[in-house]
C-alpha cells in the first residue's frame, strides 16, 4: 500500500488494512454532540507549563506541519482529567482547503477551519514511543484548538510566519529560542470535552486522553492561507490532513462546563 495519506488512494479509509484498530470502539476524531455529553463537576482547570525550547524544529512531514524540540525540558500538562503528570512532545495542525472544513472534531456536526493538536506523554513512561505502545487511553493527553478565522493570533505568528519555510514534504527550519509557545494557549484553561480515543492517524493506537476545548482561537485569513500552500509527499496541497469522524460505541464524553 502506498504510504498513508489523505488521497483518494491512501486516505482514511485505506488505513484499516495496515492499522486493523482503525475500526476499534476507541477512535477519534469524533463528533461531540452537545446533547449528549455529560457534566462532570470532578473536572479540574488544566496547567499548562510551557518552558521557551532552545532547540526546537518546525517541520513538514509529509501530513502535517509541527513544532518538535529536539529533547524535553520540563514542558509539561497536569489536572483537569489528568492523574498523573504528562510531558510535552510537539505540536501540528490539521486543516482544510476552504473555510468550510479543516477540524478533525466537530461539534454538533460543525467543522471549524483547522485543529491544532499539542501533544503530550504520561511521564510514568520512558519516552514518548513506550507511552503510545502502553495499552488503555492514559499514554498521551493531547490538546484539541479549534481555529477560526478572526483576529490575528500574535502567539502563532512566529510559527505561521515560517510555513512558506516549509512548503515542501520533508523540510524543517529552527524555531527562534525566543519563541513563547505558553502565550498559545488562553489564559485559563477551562471549558473543555474529554474522552478516550486515540491518535487520529496511523498508528492509530487507543492511547489518548482527549481534552478540546470549546471556545477556538483566532488566526487570521493570510495564517489560514498559510497552511494552504504546504505540499504533501504528491506535490498535492496538504489541506484536507482531516480524519472523518468515528463511531462513539460505548463511550461517554466528558465536559467541565455546563
Ligand atoms: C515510523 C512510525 C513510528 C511511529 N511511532 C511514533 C508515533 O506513534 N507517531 C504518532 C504520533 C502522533 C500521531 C497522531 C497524533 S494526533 N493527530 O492524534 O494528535 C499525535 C501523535
Ligand atoms: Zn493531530
Amino acid at each position: 500500500m502506498a504510504p498513508w495519506g489523505y488521497e483518494k488512494d491512501n486516505g482514511p479509509a485505506h488505513w484499516h488494512k495496515d492499522c486493523p484498530i482503525a475500526n476499534g470502539k476507541n477512535q477519534s476524531p469524533i463528533d461531540l454532540i452537545n446533547g449528549e455529553v455529560k457534566y462532570d463537576s470532578g473536572l479540574k482547570p488544566l496547567t499548562a507549563k510551557y518552558v521557551p525550547f532552545s532547540d526546537a524544529k518546525f517541520l513538514n512531514n509529509g501530513h502535517s506541519v509541527q513544532f518538535q524540540p529536539s529533547a524535553g525540558n520540563g514542558s509539561e500538562l497536569t489536572g483537569g482529567p489528568l492523574a498523573v503528570k504528562y510531558n510535552f512532545e510537539q505540536f501540528h495542525f490539521h486543516w482544510g482547503n476552504n473555510d468550510t472544513e479543516g477540524s478533525e472534531h466537530r461539534v454538533d456536526g460543525k467543522m471549524y477551519p483547522a485543529e491544532l493538536h499539542f501533544v503530550h506523554w504520561n511521564s510514568t513512561n520512558p519516552s514518548f514511543k513506550d507511552a503510545v505502545g502502553s495499552g488503555g487511553p492514559n499514554g498521551l493527553a493531547v490538546l484539541g484548538f479549534f481555529l477560526k478565522v478572526g483576529a490575528e493570533n500574535a502567539a502563532l505568528k512566529p510559527i505561521t510566519d515560517l510555513i512558506p519555510k516549509v512548503k515542501d514534504a520533508g523540510t524543517s527550519v529552527t524555531v527562534p529560542s525566543n519563541f513563547d509557545m505558553q502565550a498559545i494557549l488562553p489564559a485559563t484553561l477551562t471549558d473543555y470535552y474529554t474522552y478516550d480515543g486515540s491518535l487520529t492517524t496511523p498508528p492509530l493506537a487507543e492511547c489518548v486522553k482527549w481534552i478540546v476545548f470549546k471556545q477556538p482561537l483566532e488566526v487570521s485569513a493570510a495564517q489560514m492561507e498559510a497552511f494552504r500552500s504546504v505540499i504533501n509527499r504528491d506535490g498535492k496541497p496538504m489541506g484536507g490532513n482531516y480524519r472523518p469522524p468515528c463511531p462513539l460505541h460505548d463511550r461517554a464524553v466528558k465536559t467541565s462546563f455546563k
